[in-house]
């Protein structure tokens, strides 16, 4: 039995689909990212995972349980098998770090006992010693979010739903708190769940990844696979976008868009799995005799596979051979534009 199971769920707002027949499964302690570009989806299935929304078509087994059709009363005991991380933490102001965790328990009717116990036990495995008496506003975001991480385990979850956890805080920030739910992870077997738009954040967290996209389940694979192939798929190369090299200004004010007599040209390419680290700068001197500058991107590491993604000049005696030829060694490479030599 899966931990969860969205069996062809489909969600319309009026004329609007919002969630198209998504249809997956999550096994206990899987970390798991979906993604999308705004508009994708992720808020409405994230809402219908919770069951603050219930879609109108399919099923959302939660370790057997339908939530689409459990009466409200069974969906109160249902939901605290759910732990959620909120992107702006959703603290209270009036109560300290130590209340702000034990709030989920005082509702659940634990008791004072077993509520100090919980609440030191998770306090220490956030790295929050020390700060138990401390009110949100003297704590930094990361802080702040080391609580909301807190107070979401403190009914021992079965599923931690994290909807765009990160993307309040600043890159450091965001690193560490991926290190506290990997270490969480590490220890408790949890299954996380991460919704977001940062690619960043999925490849460098998710061990499997989820693309929504137009209401659709676009792609769901293994992290490595997809991040491998990633760049010449074109869901997860349109996610990839932000974080690929830029053109940068200088170049951008030069460039025209049709070649002309003597023009040198500017591409764009991805070399994935073998290729990663091909010499191509020196093959197209020594086989073509063309001229070849980096001007941005070089390798990097997509969920443990080296990728070079770049943006290279080449000179202008460039021969249709020579397009062949990068096509073939990358299905992604594509002609930004054409500047004057000598630039
Ligand atoms: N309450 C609503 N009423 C009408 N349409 C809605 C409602 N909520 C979402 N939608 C529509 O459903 C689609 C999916 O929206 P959703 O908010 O789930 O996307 P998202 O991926 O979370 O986007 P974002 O990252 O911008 O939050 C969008 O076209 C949106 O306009």
């Amino acid at each position: 039995m899966s931990l969860l199971h969205v069996d062809h769920v489909s969600h319309r707002f009026g004329g609007q689909l919002a969630l198209d027949d998504i249809d997956f499964r999550i096994e206990k302690g899987e970390i798991v990212g979906v993604i999308g570009r705004s508009g994708a989806g992720k808020s409405t299935l994230l809402r219908c995972l919770c069951a603050l929304e219930r879609p109108q078509q399919g099923r959302i087994l939660l370790e057997n349980a339908d939530l689409v059709t459990l009466p409200e009363r069974e969906l109160v005991t249902i939901r605290r098998k759910i732990g959620l991380v909120f992107q702006h933490f959703n603290l209270l102001e009036s109560r300290n770090v130590a209340a702000n965790i034990e709030l989920p328990l005082q509702i659940s009717g634990a008791s004072k006992r077993e509520r100090t116990a919980r609440v030191e036990e998770l306090i220490e495995l956030v790295g929050l010693s020390g700060h138990a008496a401390r009110r949100p506003s003297q704590l930094s975001g990361g802080q702040k979010q080391r609580v909301g991480i807190a107070r979401a385990l403190a009914g021992n979850p079965s599923l931690l739903l994290c909807d765009e956890a990160t993307s309040a805080l600043d890159p450091e920030t965001t690193t560490s708190i991926l290190e506290l739910l990997r270490n969480i992870h590490r220890k408790l077997g949890l299954t996380i769940v991460l919704i977001t738009h940062e690619m960043d954040v999925v490849r460098r967290f998710a061990q499997r990844i989820l693309v929504l996209d137009h209401g659709r389940l676009v792609e769901d694979g293994d992290i490595g696979r997809l991040m491998r192939d990633g760049l010449e798929n074109p869901h997860i190369a349109a996610l990839l976008a932000d974080i690929r090299p830029q053109l940068p200004p200088l170049w951008k004010e030069h460039l025209q868009s049709n070649a002309f007599a003597g023009a040198e040209t500017l591409i764009r390419l991805a070399l994935v799995a073998d290729n990663a680290t091909m010499p191509l700068l020196s093959i197209l001197d020594r086989r073509f005799a063309v001229e070849a500058s980096l001007l941005q991107g070089g390798v990097t590491d997509l969920a443990g596979s080296p990728t070079a993604d770049m943006i290279v000049r080449l000179s202008n005696n460039a021969s249709e051979e020579v397009f062949t030829f990068l096509r073939d060694v990358s299905q992604t490479m594509e002609v930004i534009g054409y500047v004057a030599p000598n630039r």
